[in-house]
């Protein structure tokens, strides 16, 4: 038994899914194809670190400008968002390792050493004599003797203590320090999730938001089908499944880039997540009706709204900002939707602007502290604090407010996040409708969602019309959904 196994036999939801789930080619790396998959890595976390770019803009951009192949794009993906993800643990055991300190590293040493504890420890495809090596030669090549010998020296530390590093191992003061520094997550985001989840529930949470997230797409029905989709990925040897949580998605693997292909420039699909898709099938867009979309950059769920509708009717999709608005109307373009009208604006003021009781529907698919899509961008654990989610709390309630007038009587507000922060989902819910007795839950969600929700196990009888979508329910983001109904 290899050490990884050994380090996480006992811990079936921790780092060996982990692992697993981050293997993306599926065939070890090659040494030498992987360098510059590396060095690619350290660049893109040393950018992230210094300017705080988000991690999968910085990605996108440098798999763009490096014209990678399939595999290395897809380690340099693993690498990063893995290092990133880990590195309150990959701290932990590097200061017990680096005799002169971590705060008196250069920036891309700290995140070299990081990146080469990272695979040592969770990517078992890759020999770890080999990231030794790979990192004693970049840091020849990026430095000097003497950093390549200090990297040298701890990484074959490392090596000779690799039975000690495991996560088990890390046992502090209380509860939340151990699990923090154990799945990497900040302290007070741990306390939160203990608090609203309860122990069994947070190391959960925690070890989900560490695995890699799946891929998925939205099949275009107006221009294709679910299963012609499958068929057209299979032929090219892609792995391709039907959503067991979306009518129009299909879970794809080791896929690459599917917004690349002539399939995606055609139409045929968008890049969404299974979560996400769920908000328009609850919505229940019918063609003719009026829809506004308040919060509708980059466009996804306008999208898919405007797909229901069969391109008939009124669909306004705005958001606050201009830049973002010409995202929304590529989309609408490049899938055949000439019906999607898109402003921008404060989504308050534009609520001024519209006669009260204009739309069948409103979407406030609202900003939030995003804990729901950790996986997907790790910083997020770096970058948000406790503060930033009571303020975005008090911006949703005021979107909440005023979106409340713009529905008809016998319409649906429908509020969605990608976070599973209570105050932001279920508390925000709970203290709009003592304010609005006007509104209601509404239960009555398509009986074809439900069905799926109940084979999935993430709702039972008790479900009242709002949806806490968790990260490790289905694999997909953690999200949530309400229904809301006007009287
Ligand atoms: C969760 S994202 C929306 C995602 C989008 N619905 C989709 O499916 O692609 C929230 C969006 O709200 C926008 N936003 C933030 N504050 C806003 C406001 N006051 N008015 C309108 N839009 C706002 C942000 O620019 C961001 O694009």
């Amino acid at each position: 038994m290899s050490r990884q196994n050994e380090q996480q036999k006992n811990t079936s939801n921790s780092a060996k899914s982990y692992k697993k789930q981050r293997t993306v080619a599926g065939k070890p790396a090659e040494a030498g194809r992987s360098k510059s998959a590396r060095l690619v890595a350290l660049d893109i976390l040393v950018k992230v670190e210094e300017t705080g770019a988000y991690s999968n803009l910085q990605l996108n951009r440098s798999l763009q400008q490096q014209e990678l192949s399939r595999q290395d794009a897809a380690l340099v993906t693993e690498l990063v968002y893995g290092t990133i993800s880990r590195k309150l643990t990959l701290d932990y055991w590097l200061s017990q390792l680096v005799a002169k300190g971590l705060a008196k590293l250069q920036p891309w040493v700290h995140q070299l050493l990081r990146l080469s504890l990272y695979q040592i420890i969770w990517l078992d495809r890759i020999p770890a004599h080999a990231a030794v090596n790979e990192a004693v030669n970049i840091a020849k090549k990026k430095g000097h003797q003497g950093i390549a010998g200090m990297v040298n020296g701890v990484l074959r530390n490392v090596l000779r203590r690799q039975n000690e590093l495991l996560i088990e191992r890390i046992v502090l003061s209380d509860e939340a320090e151990t699990l923090s520094v154990r799945y990497s997550f900040p302290r007070w985001l741990v306390e939160r999730w203990l608090n609203e989840y309860g122990s069994e529930k947070t190391e959960q949470l925690l070890a989900a938001s560490n695995t890699a997230p799946h891929s998925s797409i939205r099949v275009n029905t107006m221009k294709t089908s679910v299963d012609a989709v499958i068929e057209l990925l299979q032929a090219e040897g892609i792995s391709a499944s039907p959503s067991p949580l979306a009518a129009a998605g299909v879970i794809v693997d080791k896929a690459g880039h599917l917004a690349a292909h002539a399939g995606f420039a055609a139409g045929k699909w968008s890049m969404q997540d299974e979560s996400s898709m769920l908000v328009a099938e609850v919505l229940q867009p019918q063609p003719g009706m009026s829809i506004l979309d308040a919060c509708a950059a980059p466009g996804g769920k306008s999208m898919h709204i405007g797909e229901l509708m069969k391109g008939k009717g009124r669909l306004l999709s705005n958001d606050l900002h201009e830049h973002k608005r010409k995202l929304i109307a590529e989309q609408a373009q490049r899938l055949g939707l000439s019906h999607i009208e898109t402003t921008s604006g404060d989504a308050i003021e534009l609520a001024r602007t519209l006669a009260p009781g204009s739309f069948d529907a409103v979407l406030l698919d609202a900003p939030c502290s995003g804990f729901g899509v950790i996986r997907r961008k790790p910083e997020i654990k770096w970058t948000k604090s406790s503060e930033d989610v009571t303020a975005i709390a008090e911006l949703q309630g005021k979107l909440l407010e005023a979106m409340s007038g713009l529905v008809k009587p016998g319409g649906v507000l429908l509020y969605s996040t990608c976070t599973i922060a209570r105050e932001e989902n279920e508390q925000q819910i709970a203290s709009f409708l003592a304010k609005h007795p006007e509104y209601t839950l509404d239960r009555n969600w398509p009986p074809a969602v439900l069905s799926r929700l109940k084979q999935l196990n993430i709702i039972d009888e008790q479900f009242d019309g709002q949806l806490q979508l968790l990260p490790d329910d289905n694999k997909s983001d953690g999200f949530y959904i309400a229904r809301l109904l006007k009287r």
